[in-house]
């Protein structure tokens, strides 16, 4: 039998509307998937098939009667198809090679057959690998579908959750069915997208370290997608633990990118656990995917207020004058938690909250607020000034450290760090620090930056304060007391919760006499903009971003490498140090030394003022 006939009896055999009968398990390739649910995907792939079906029994009728090349059927079809492809045989743009001239498969058949049906926008695949995981529930699935839902997705697309958990289709549409949400209006249409969504969501059961398993994938991609449009475009989600992102990326990059569209990688954090390890990490990645290809998840950069911090800069006049060593006397960025490690002790053991916390969410905020002007709002400028920031830092010493490990609460009900049965007995990580960081250049010489970070504390909270110097010959000095510094303006950037930027200035309170009070220009996001304001999720927007290539959210290798090489020395020091962490209370405001730290540059932490 010709490759041409093998090819195409393939979904013939499996049958139209049926599970099974073609690649694996229970789906068969043209299958409908659903049982009383689908709105959308079945008349089009039922279409979609019915009209494969007659092409190929066209192309089949010929070649039974004549070799492809001298069938007058076939012909016109097989040029057609070369010509809408390129040279068929020859490397495509992801440099895989494809059935040899005078052949052709499937997918490319299915395409042409889109194509001459007038699919031309291009087709999206999304594969979640480590879909049976905490993140893929938790916020990812959660995020597609809030995409899906306010139809930032194109036409034609399909989902894919690929881990090794065995699961059919709709077990997994079960699962990850839990989570989603219509965070908008739960009465517009939320149940009829979601059962629509559901079922563009498939499941593939595969090893990470299998690139067969990945080659399956990626046929089945293929046959889906053919169904759809001539081109389609692929984005992975590695949702694993770190220690498979190689794998994985092998597998992508040997078995499952695109054929005729883009592949795209995001990869989770964290990147590695030091200069070394990152950079290990970073080779590994590179010998299977192109920096171009992979995108580096940093959430925190997707929050509203820290996307905000360019707007903020750089769009007003205000800000940007008094944006230095001149006029701003120390900034804060502070994280908080109020629960513990609890479930993901294990993970957390292996690399503690400077790694978890610092050395990424919170250095990005601290580079986008002290970067340049960048030449442009373009990814690459952006991402141009915050490597020069992260390279102007010094070194941070043990002087300028403070860690701490949380204990059992005051009334013993809170669990300590060590309670955790994943966590391995007497463990020193630390599960807060908190640092002072110090940038050499021209704008923020002799600025302290200080940056704390901690789990099971009083609150969750995430913020940023930029606290100004004192007014210099203050005519008020004697109505604001001896502590000038404590009545200095400050700008409160809240990113979460309840997101809000605020100003503290001194203001005389209405009457008669002369009273000053210390008041804040208060922007509750809230307020202002309504509580829709903030329905899209760090998650939604670094997808959006992804498949609009936009890259500023993403760290690109060389910020990663800056990164790692400040905290890197401090880290290795701990460790072998065997540093010993201060013990505080679960719930508690954390241990005192962050408050010694603060004050040996004469400040006090503005969350604790609060
Ligand atoms: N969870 C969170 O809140 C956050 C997670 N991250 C990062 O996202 C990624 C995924 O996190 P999360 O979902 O919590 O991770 P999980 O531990 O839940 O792992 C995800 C999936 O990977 C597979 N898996 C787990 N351990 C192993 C192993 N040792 N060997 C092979 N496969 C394994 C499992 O699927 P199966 O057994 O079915 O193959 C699991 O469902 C990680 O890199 C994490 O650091 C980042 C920020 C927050
Ligand atoms: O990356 C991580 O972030 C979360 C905090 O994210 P948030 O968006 O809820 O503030 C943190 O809990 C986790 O330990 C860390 O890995």
């Amino acid at each position: 039998m010709s490759p041409l006939l093998m090819h195409s009896a393939r979904p013939l055999s499996g049958g139209v509307g049926t599970r099974g009968g073609v690649g694996r398990g229970s789906r068969g390739l043209l299958s409908c998937h659903r049982r009383g649910r689908s709105t959308l995907q079945k008349p089009l792939i039922s279409s979609a098939s019915a009209s494969f079906q007659k092409r190929c029994e066209v192309v089949i009728s010929a070649a039974s009667t004549t070799s492809p090349s001298s069938s007058s059927s076939a012909q016109p079809d097989m040029e057609a198809v070369k010509q809408s492809h390129g040279s068929i045989g020859e490397n495509d743009e992801n440099g895989l090679m494809d059935a040899p001239l005078g052949s052709i498969t499937f997918e490319e058949f299915a395409q042409y057959q889109a194509q001459e049906s007038g699919k031309s926008e291009s087709t999206l695949s999304i594969v979640v690998v480590g879909a049976s995981g905490d993140l893929a529930k938790k916020k990812i699935f959660p995020a597609l579908f809030a995409l899906y839902y306010k139809g930032y997705f194109p036409e034609t697309f399909t989902i894919y959750g690929f881990a090794r958990t065995s699961m059919d289709d709709e077990e997994f549409r079960d699962l990850i069915s839990m989570t989603l949400l219509c965070r908008i209006d739960e009465a517009e249409n939320c149940g009829p997208k979601m059962d629509t969504f559901l079922d563009r969501c498939h499941y593939f059961s595969g090893q990470y370290d299998s690139v067969q398993s990945f080659t399956q994938l990626g046929a089945e991609l293929d046959a889906q997608e053919a169904m759809l449009s001539s081109t389609a475009n692929r984005i992975f989600y590695l949702s694993v633990p770190p220690n498979i992102f190689t794998n994985c990326a092998q597998g992508v990059s040997n078995g499952a990118s695109s054929k005729t569209g883009w592949s795209r990688v995001i990869v989770e954090k964290p990147f590695g656990r030091d200069t070394e390890s990152s950079r290990k990490l970073s080779n590994e990645l590179m010998e299977c995917l192109t920096e171009d290809q992979i995108y580096r998840i940093d959430h925190y950069l997707a929050k509203e207020l820290v996307d905000n911090l360019t707007v903020l800069r750089f769009s007003n006049l205000i800000f940007e004058p008094l944006w230095n060593r001149n006029h701003i006397r120390n900034v804060q960025i502070i994280f908080s938690e109020d629960f513990g490690t609890e479930g993901r002790g294990g993970y957390f053991d292996n690399y503690g909250i400077i790694r978890d916390i610092m050395q990424n969410h919170l250095l990005q905020v601290l580079a986008i607020l002290c970067m340049e002007p960048p030449v442009s709002l373009d990814a690459e400028h952006i991402r141009d000034e915050k490597v020069k920031v992260l390279q102007s830092m010094k070194p941070i010493t043990m002087d300028d450290t403070v860690i701490g490990q949380y204990k059992k609460d005051r009334t013993g009900k809170l669990p300590s760090y060590l309670d955790d049965d994943t966590v391995p007995k007497g463990s020193l990580c630390p599960t807060f620090a908190a640092v002072a960081l110090h940038i050499k250049n021209a704008r923020w010489d002799g600025v302290p930056f200080l940056m704390k970070a901690g789990k099971a504390l009083e609150k969750r909270e995430a913020q940023i304060r930029v606290q100004f110097r004192h007014v210099p010959g203050n005519l008020y000095q004697s109505k604001l007391g001896t502590d000038l510094e404590g009545v200095t303006n400050e700008l409160v950037i809240r990113i979460q919760p309840d997101e809000a930027m605020y100003l503290r200035l001194n203001n005389k309170v209405p009457g008669l006499g002369m009273r000053i009070d210390r008041t804040k220009l208060d922007l509750s996001y809230h307020q202002e903009y309504g509580e829709e304001s903030m329905s899209a999720g760090a998650y939604e927007r670094l997808i959006l971003d992804v498949m609009q290539g936009d890259k500023r959210m993403f760290i690109r290798s060389d910020e990663l490498d800056a990164a790692w090489e400040l905290f890197t020395p401090l880290l290795h020091h701990l460790d072998e140090a065997k540093a010993q962490p201060e013990l505080y209370p679960y719930g508690s405001r954390g241990p005192i030394g962050a408050h010694y730290l603060a004050s040996k540059y004469g400040v006090r932490w503005g969350d604790a003022q609060e």
